[in-house]
Order: C-alpha cells, then structure tokens, then sequence
C-alpha cells in the first residue's frame, strides 16, 4: 500500500537532493561518512541503552575487576576448586577473595539475564515470577516482624533487589552489606533511582567480620548468601553478634536435602558443579546449617525447605509440623524458572561470544558465561533429583528478651 507522505516532507526532500547533487564527488563522500558514522553512534546509543536499570549487552563488565585482568582472573578463580569429588574450594582461607571476584565476573550477566534479585523463588500460584519473587521477600519482612522506624540487616545483599522489597514492604531501614565493589555501586543506583535510598544503606564488608557493634539490628536476614562463607557459624555468629536480643533472623539457605547421599558419585559431582558455578567453598547440610544456628546462641524457631514446604523442625505458630503443614506449596517448581526459553542459553551465549571475540566485552567473560550455562543444568538436576534446595528457611531468635510480638 503506497503512503502519501505530507507535502511539506516531499518538498523538503526534494531541496535536500536537489542540494546533494550539487556537491562535488568528495564532498558526496563526505556526507556518506558522515551520515554513516551518526548512524552506527545511534545504532551504538540504542543498543547501549541509556539507563542503566538492566545493562545491555554492550554493559557486560568484569564487576570491579579491570576489563583486561578478566580472563586471568577466572582462571584463578578455576583453578581454586580441587579435582577430586567433593573437595569444593581447596584453600578455604582465600574463599572471601574467590567469592569477590566470582561477584564481579557474574554480576552484570546476573542482572542481564535474571534481574535485580540473585535468588530463585518458589512460583506461587496464578501468580507470575515477579510476583512470587516479591512474595518470597517480603515474607522475610513478615517473619521478622519489621516495623517502620526499624533497622534491619541484609546479609549479602547483592545489587538491592531483596532491600528494596523489604524496605518499601515494611518500613523500616535495611542497611546491605555485599564483599562486593561494584554490587554497592549498583545496589545504591538502584535504591536511589527507585526512590529507596532514605531506607536504605549499602556497604562494603565481609559478613563474618562486619563492621557493625552489637545490639544494633531489630532483624537480619540473608537470601541465598551465607552458603558462601567459609563457615556458617562464622556468618552466623556475627549476624548474633549484631541483632539485639529478642530479635530474629531468617536465612534461606543453599543446602543438601535428606535425599542427598554422600556415597552416590552422581549426587557429590551434582553438587561439585552447583559450588564450582556458584561460588561456593562446600555445600553444606540442611542439618549443620541448623547446628551451626544453635551453637552460635540462636533459637531455633522455625525450619522448613520451602521448595517443597515440609516443615523439618518447630513449632511456629499455626505450622504443623510434618508435610506441608505450613499450608506453602509452590505450584511450580523453583528451578523451571532456570530452563527459560528452549534456545535462551544457547542465544545469550552466542551473544556474550560474539561481544567477546568483537572486543566489545572484557575477554573471558565468554568463559565465565559458558560456566553459568552448565551450572544451569547442574542446578536443574540438583532440583529434580530433589538432592538439593536454594530455599531452606531458617528462622532463629536471638534470646535475651521478652519475644517480639
Ligand atoms: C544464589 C546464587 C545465585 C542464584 C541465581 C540468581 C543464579 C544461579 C545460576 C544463574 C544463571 C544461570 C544461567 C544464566 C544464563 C546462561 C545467562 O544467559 C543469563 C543469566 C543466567 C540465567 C544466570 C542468572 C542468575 C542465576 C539463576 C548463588 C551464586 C549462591
Ligand atoms: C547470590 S547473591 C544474593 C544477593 C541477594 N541476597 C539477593 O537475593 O539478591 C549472594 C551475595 O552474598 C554476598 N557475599 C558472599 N560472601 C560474602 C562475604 N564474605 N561478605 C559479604 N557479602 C558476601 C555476595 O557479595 C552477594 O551479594
């Protein structure tokens, strides 16, 4: 169907070639390149984008790490895991240093691909990923009773996604910590282009040595982090340390299931892919993250794997304490989020490749994009094996005070 364009848009055209023609054959040129030239910045401006909520894949970076040490950097990062099944990270004194750097290799490819919350959440039902992702968070708000005029920890706080929802659901302060430069880079954009930065706070630190007093948080609480220190009870007796008494925290933890069996090679080198992809110095057991909650001082007021929903130990009130007593069922899986599209890996990393070998990306992050890609799988066979969870809730209570209401 032939468009008649404006009068006014036709006459112009027409002067313009009229001008064109009259220009010698460099001039001509000229104008090519020129026009040429704007176009490919326009083309580079578009794909780049001009905010920076979500990086485009122009925006993949090495985190804080300079764009040429990115390769190196993940070949140390590497090398650091132990060949033999089971071992995890061989030296577990540079696992802080390890994890850093893992942060600042994903980060970026974690909010391309996934968003601002590094976590999996179970999907609710008649309700889509974002909802349930919120849910999930402002549950945390909910079992720590979060009240306005509060202060809160948020234990590994990785780009703010979780802080946000927590803060804007109850009120209170958060106050983030991250090992991670560049995550408090990000995390404080966010909170301030979402108009959250008067609740919030984000700092750098090592959480199982933070630079906080004690007695000064009315909650804390850690989404899918504290499975990267070195040991739980080191996190966890700062977290202690920190919380007033009376006061709560709740963690959903990276753990292995009662289905896992440490004599099935299958199931160990399951999860020796889960730790090398993710991070992680070793995966622990629901039960020692239970233990290591209670010989640090804690109570132990609730523990329930929410991918499944059965209640392990109790009593809260209205759980029973077997089955799926908490009346939580998922109606999908956590990890069906995890396969996206049928071609989605194999697309983005056709795209992370071909940035990566234009220079367009640091070299190397085409390698640390291949690592996210297996640990997928790995992750999906951990879920479906039933071998491992992402979302083992445990809620603790500092004691020394009359319980909160
Ligand atoms: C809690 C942790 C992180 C949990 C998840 C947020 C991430 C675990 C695996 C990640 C991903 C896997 C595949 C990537 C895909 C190949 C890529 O194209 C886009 C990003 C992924 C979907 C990526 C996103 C984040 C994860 C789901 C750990 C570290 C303790
Ligand atoms: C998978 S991310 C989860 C982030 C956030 N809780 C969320 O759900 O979006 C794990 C986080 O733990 C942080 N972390 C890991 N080890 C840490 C340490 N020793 N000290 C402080 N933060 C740490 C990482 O920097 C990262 O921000």
């Amino acid at each position: 169907m032939a468009v008649a364009l404006p009068a006014a848009v036709t006459s112009a055209y027409e002067r313009l070639a009229g001008e064109f023609d009259k220009l010698s054959t460099t001039q001509k040129y000229a104008v090519g390149i020129a026009g040429g030239v704007t176009s490919l910045y326009l083309l580079a401006k578009v794909l780049k984008g001009s905010d920076r909520d979500k990086p485009t894949t122009l925006q993949l970076s090495g985190g804080s790490i300079d764009s040429s040490k990115v390769k190196d950097e993940f070949t140390a990062y590497a090398d650091s895991y132990g060949k033999n099944a089971g071992e995890g990270i061989t030296d577990r004194s540079k696992t802080v240093h390890l994890v850093d750097v893992f942060y600042s290799l994903v980060t970026d490819i974690y909010e391309w691909g996934w968003g601002q919350s590094f976590h999996f959440s179970p999907k609710l039902p008649n309700k889509d990923l974002k909802a349930s992702e919120a849910a999930h968070e402002a549950r945390i708000a909910a079992l720590l009773r979060l009240q306005p005029g509060q202060k809160a920890l948020d234990c590994g706080c990785g780009v703010g996604g979780p802080m946000r929802t927590v803060a804007a659901v109850s009120g209170a302060h958060i106050t983030g910590i991250t090992i991670n430069q560049y995550q408090v880079d990000r995390a404080k954009t966010h909170n301030a282009r979402q108009g959250l930065a008067p609740l919030t706070d984000v700092v750098r630190g090592d959480f199982t040595n933070m630079p906080f007093k004690e007695n000064t948080f009315d909650g804390a609480y850690a989404i899918e982090a504290t499975c990267h220190a070195p040991k739980l009870e080191q996190v966890y007796g700062e977290i202690y340390r920190v919380l007033k008494p009376g006061s709560y925290f709740v963690s959903y933890e990276w753990v292995s299931t009662q289905k896992f069996d440490v004599n099935n090679a299958e199931h160990v080198k399951i999860m020796d892919e889960i730790n090398f992809g993710n991070g992680l110095p070793e995966m622990r057991t629901w039960k020692e993250a239970e233990d290591a909650g209670k010989n640090v001082g804690f109570e132990l007021v609730m523990s329930l794997d929410l991918a499944t929903a059965s209640v392990v130990a109790g009593p809260w009130e209205g759980a029973s304490s077997t089955g799926s007593g908490a009346g939580l069922s998922p109606s999908t899986a956590w990890y069906e989020r995890l396969r996206m599209g049928k071609y989605t890996h194999a697309i983005n990393h056709g795209i992370v490749s071909t940035v990566d070998a234009l220079g367009l990306a640091p070299k190397g992050l085409k390698e640390v994009h291949h690592m996210l890609v297996e640990v997928a799988k790995s992750l999906i066979q951990g879920g479906e094996s039933g071998i491992f969870t992402p979302m083992h809730l445990l809620l603790f209570r500092k004691p020394g005070a009359d319980k909160k209401k």
